[in-house]
């Protein structure tokens, strides 16, 4: 067929676009009018043509690589689909991290190795269905990533001497008079070798330091050591299966064209952090951090900091230091006080180390109440209380989870103090109920927070929660800074105005609720109503986390969504209430919205106990975390302070809950107001046949009230969280609690991360940030390294 020169010339600027190039289109297009129309190839904006030269390229890339030894299993059909479960698998396994140092962090310096969603702009998708290129990038893609932590100050050689200011990048009210130059007060070196006491030495102190030889870790260096301590290290047959992975990944990713980047017109999805709010709830874990799986102590090579604040508060008190470490030998010292830099660090703390004797394990508690007195901020925990009961005669307070209190807390001389204290207070406090108008207030000043909390930080840095949360929800102590006084923290969703959001058990009907359960569900032989949105199966195992065949069906789905987003139906199409949040004047037709899989937790008019195993995001957060100032300029972060298996309930995303119309109001009234947070959409349920009330999706909105979730930042593909629609008071999709759990292992310390599935190239969505989120897949990533610093 004869192609009009004019025709071709904008079938081949198309395709431009998609870089693909002039010789290969004109081949796919010689072939293509054999069997098609230019009528129809041309439609919508060459759709077809590009969807024909995609399938080639694949084709001869499929047929390139089968050749090639190395690549060819990926291809095969199975091969993609071992791949995809080796990829899967493996976030159920638990591994020691990886060094970055290895070709992840040559890619990311080089900035080279972006990966691309499926490009697709002006109605165009790249790709078809039959491209597993894109099933099996997704498969090793996160794969070798699992390991690489990027989160705190372990990974990159970066010269953070701008990141060092205080954290108010995002924070518009950041006390500034706390710069981190007043932390290089408390720059110590810790020397622990040949000593029979610890000593501490300031930075100053040059001279006494050279005739020690122990480590040292600054607190504040401007160019921190970030080298793992297990880089260098033997590799281990899971590290080369994993490198293999990724030899094989990056074959295929080099192969696999990265479009230009305004080409890929991923629909903005406005719901980046999908969270609950869950009811606080203590629950045994939480409340009894001994029965908690202890895994969170961090070693004095990783804290060193905090352990030399210990330190120096012991050599700097002498009625600590001498009497109570006396008949304690170096290694018991230092043990006590890897439990106190643990202490200093995240300002809750159990003790056990089983080398301790009962007489040793007491003066141990000693010590972390003289630490603790020294500061009023102080521990609690069962143990330390139990044991606190004989050397200082407090008991126990008792537990009622009905009130989601603790009453009958003792105060320091033993007391009881009849009214219910929060649990936050009793963290706090160590069981001394002390008030400052809920200020935190160090009395001492040059360790961590040496700031003017006093007179300005609405938050307690020990618990930024206001005792909401079951357990504390502490600032990392080497921050200085606080967070906005803007932001209140609380642990459940709060409707601003018009949201019609009411719960009432009339409108739970029978059918999906279990009346008749007893105890816990989870050991009932017959699964319950409940579990009917599971397909007659639980999703939590006894260990309240997800199990795994749940999980790998919402990761899967996930995948399939960021790969083939238009196959999801959006009923609103252009009247998609997401494509109006966008800055645009023509709104473009929605591309289609992620169906997900619902969880249905048993509720009040289930008859069973409110420990039963298919309620966890309702009774709240069970897992050590933390609020820590995140690298790279990400500015706040969430990290966690204990591993977590897969599968693991982090925390919800709790917020305001807005109606459409009142989340276009807050755009509008303030430009920006949306850049941090962002607005989470609750269209789980948009695409189903289910009509919506007034056919808008709500939303919740985090900037002024909010909890944790609100901290967690934005990891392009492989953040280590997912979000998951649970419905717990009402079974109407229209308010739907969204909570947050791991999709892999994640370790101790690990910056917890989720994709805000932010289209980083779309012109027309909100502004979101210059993403640094590390990943090799980075969407955003139109910078270099050194940019970041
Ligand atoms: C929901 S908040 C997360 C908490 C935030 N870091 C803070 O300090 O409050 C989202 C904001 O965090 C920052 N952020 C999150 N992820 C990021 C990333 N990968 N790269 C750069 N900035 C990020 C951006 O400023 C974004 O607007």
């Amino acid at each position: 067929m004869q192609v009009d020169k004019t025709k071709k010339k904008q079938a081949l600027a198309a395709m431009k676009k998609l870089q693909l190039k002039e010789k290969f289109v004109l081949s796919v297009l010689k072939d293509a009018l054999k069997s098609h129309t230019w009528d129809t190839l041309e439609a919508d904006n060459f759709n077809l043509l590009a969807d024909l030269a995609f399938q080639r390229q694949a084709d001869q890339e499929k047929h390139t690589t089968i050749d090639s030894q190395e690549g060819q299993q990926l291809y095969e059909d199975d091969g993609i689909d071992a791949l995809y479960d080796h990829h899967v698998d493996a976030r159920f396994e638990h591994k020691p991290m990886r060094s970055m140092e290895t070709s992840e962090k040559r890619s990311f310096e080089a900035g080279t190795s972006s990966f691309c969603k499926r490009p697709k702009q002006d109605g165009i998708e790249i790709g078809s269905k039959t491209n597993t290129v894109a099933d099996v990038f997704y498969g090793p893609a996160s794969e070798p990533l699992r390991h690489a932590k990027f989160d705190s100050s372990e990974k990159l050689e970066l010269d953070f001497s701008n990141d060092a200011a205080p954290p108010c990048g995002n924070l518009p009210s950041f006390n500034v008079n706390n710069s981190r130059a007043s932390c290089s007060a408390i720059k110590y070196d810790l020397h622990l070798q040949n000593r029979s006491d610890f000593q501490v030495k300031s930075e100053t102190d040059h001279e006494q330091d050279h005739n020690l030889g122990g480590t040292a870790n600054t607190l504040n260096s401007h160019k921190p050591d970030f080298k793992l301590a297990s880089s260098g290290r033997k590799l281990s047959e899971g590290d080369k299966l994993q490198e293999e992975a990724l030899a094989g990944w990056n074959l295929l990713r080099d192969k696999q064209k990265c479009f230009s980047q305004h080409k890929r017109g991923k629909p903005e999805n406005l719901s980046p952090f999908i969270e609950n709010n869950s009811k606080p709830q203590l629950c045994a874990t939480s409340l009894d951090p001994c029965l908690a799986k202890e895994n969170g102590s961090t070693s004095v090579e990783e804290n060193p900091a905090a352990l030399n604040l210990i330190m120096e508060n012991y050599s700097s008190s002498s009625d600590t230091s001498e009497s109570d470490t006396a008949g304690l030998s170096n290694t018991d010292k230092l043990a006590v006080s890897k439990e106190c830099s643990t202490v200093a660090e995240n300002k809750l703390r159990i003790s056990k180390d089983k080398e301790f004797s009962h007489e040793r394990e007491l003066k141990q508690i000693n010590l972390k109440i003289e630490y603790q007195g020294e500061r009023s901020c102080q521990v609690f925990d069962r143990r330390e209380a139990s044991c606190a009961t004989e050397s200082k005669n407090l008991s126990l307070p008792s537990v009622d989870p009905i009130t989601d209190g603790v009453k009958g807390g003792l105060v320091a001389d033993g007391t009881a103090q009849q009214d219910t204290l929060s649990i936050c207070e009793l963290d706090c406090l160590n069981g001394v109920r002390v008030k400052q108008d809920h200020l935190w207030v160090p009395k001492k000043k040059g360790i961590s927070f040496d700031l003017d909390v006093e007179s300005t930080s609405r938050h307690n840095p020990l618990d930024i929660s206001r005792g909401e949360e079951n357990i504390p929800i502490p600032l990392a102590g080497d921050v200085v800074g606080n967070l906005s006084p803007e932001f209140y923290y609380t642990s459940k969703c709060v409707i601003y105005q018009n949201a019609p959001v009411t719960f009432s058990l009339a409108k739970v009907p029978e059918d999906e609720c279990c009346s008749s359960c007893f105890g816990d569900c989870l050991n009932s032989p017959i699964a319950c109503a409940c579990s009917k949105e599971t397909g007659g199966e639980y999703a939590y195992n006894a260990d309240g986390c997800l199990h795994d065949w749940f999980l790998r069906k919402a990761i899967k789905e996930k995948i399939r969504w960021d790969v083939y987003p238009r196959d999801y139906y959006c009923p609103s199409m252009s009247s998609c209430p997401i494509e109006r949040l966008k800055y645009v004047r023509k709104i473009e037709s929605c591309k289609g919205h992620l169906l997900r899989k619902f969880v249905k937790e048993c509720w009040r008019k289930c008859g069973c106990d409110k420990r039963c195993g298919n309620r966890v995001v309702q009774r709240g957060i069970s897992r050590r975390l933390e609020v820590f100032w995140a690298p790279h300029g990400k500015g706040w972060g969430v990290r966690t302070l204990e591993n977590l298996p897969a599968g693991a309930f982090v925390c919800e995303y709790v917020g305001e809950i807005l109606t459409h119309e009142e989340l276009e109001g807050r755009k509008m009234s303030k430009s920006g107001y949306l850049k941090q947070p962002f607005p989470l959409l609750l269209d789980a349920d948009l695409c189903s046949d289910h009509v919506l009330k007034n056919g808008e999706p709500l939303c919740l909105d985090s900037t002024h009230y909010g909890n944790i979730a609100r901290f967690i930042n934005h990891r392009c593909y492989d953040a280590n969280v997912l979000d998951i629609p649970i419905l717990i008071e009402s079974t109407d999709r229209h308010y739907y609690h969204v909570a947050y759990f791991t999709n892999r292992v994640v370790e101790v310390r690990e910056e917890l991360t989720w994709d805000y599935e932010i289209d980083f190239d779309d012109k027309h969505s909100l502004k979101a940030f210059q993403c640094r989120c590390g990943s090799r897949f980075c969407r955003g990533r139109d910078y270099k390294l050194s940019e970041i610093s």
